[in-house]
């Protein structure tokens, strides 16, 4: 049973297909990295795959009815936009809307998923702070921990540890790696390649809207690729402490 596939996925911004027939399908207990250069179409893929771009071609999680997708995935955009000054718990609460019967409020298992997600991301210092006055890193906390307690099969993120401190990016990956571990699934999109090789079980690499690569990172972060894709060569080595990649040189001029 997967939690997404995707069947030549042609996403469309405007007239022009931007993602171009995509095939892929994600299943239980994979932690997938969305990766390739600004621009290759990775915010466009997952927004088509979520039904909220028009497209061709057949996404599973498109097809359902409304309330069902939102039990199915938990979407954090790429802009962090918290619209109303509600305390972060409310925030937070708010993942649970999908789950409750119209118009009802919260019981004791919502609450329990939010007290949950809190302790997951390390926020109850901040439970009853005014969201809209957190900095830029505590409110992304605060975001994951929204999606945390939708507490559903697939967590789809777009650059969800941009912008977070070191200890914050890394805590947050080993988040996703551990649900995927209890048998959910993550997509992410990340531009941290390094920490995309240590956390994610798979990779998929897109260039120009195209999927150039997929799979287990090491066979995706090879030189060819980094060269033709990202146009950059890499230190990209297994070590006692875990796989280690960093960038070292652009290879070509962008035009
Ligand atoms: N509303 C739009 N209308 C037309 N083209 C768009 C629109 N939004 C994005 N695009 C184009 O679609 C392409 C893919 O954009 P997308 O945001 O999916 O890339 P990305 O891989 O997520 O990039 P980044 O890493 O910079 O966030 C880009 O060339 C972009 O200019």
């Amino acid at each position: 049973m997967t939690r997404l596939t995707l069947d030549k996925l042609t996403v469309l911004r405007g007239a022009c297909p931007v993602i171009d027939a995509v095939t892929l399908a994600v299943g239980p207990g994979e932690c997938v990295g969305l990766i390739g250069p600004n621009g290759a179409g990775k915010t466009t893929l997952m927004r088509g795959a979520l039904g909220l771009l028009p497209h061709r071609g057949h996404s599973s999680l498109a097809a359902l009815p409304e309330r069902a997708r939102a039990q199915a995935c938990a979407w954090m955009p790429q802009t962090r936009e918290i619209a109303w000054p509600v305390s972060v718990e409310t925030l937070i609460a708010l993942g649970r809307i999908p789950h409750l019967p119209r118009g009802a409020r919260l019981r004791d298992t919502d609450r329990r998923a939010v007290d949950a997600a809190i302790a997951h991301m390390g926020l109850d210092g901040l439970r009853t702070r005014t969201a809209t006055q957190l900095s830029g890193g505590e409110q992304a906390r605060v975001l994951i921990a929204r999606a945390l307690a939708q507490d559903t099969p697939l967590l789809m993120a777009d650059e969800p540890i941009a912008g977070l401190d070191p200890a914050g990016q890394i805590a947050t990956m080993q988040i996703f790696a551990g649900l995927a571990r209890g048998g959910r699934s993550v997509i992410a999109s990340l531009h941290d390649l390094g920490l995309a090789a240590r956390h994610c079980t798979r990779l998929v690499l897109l260039g120009a809207g195209r999927l150039v690569a997929d799979g287990p990172p090491a066979e995706v972060l090879t030189q060819a690729n980094l060269r033709q894709v990202f146009g950059v060569s890499a230190f990209f080595e297994q070590t006692a402490q875990g796989p280690v990649f960093q960038p070292l040189d652009i290879l070509r001029e962008d035009g």
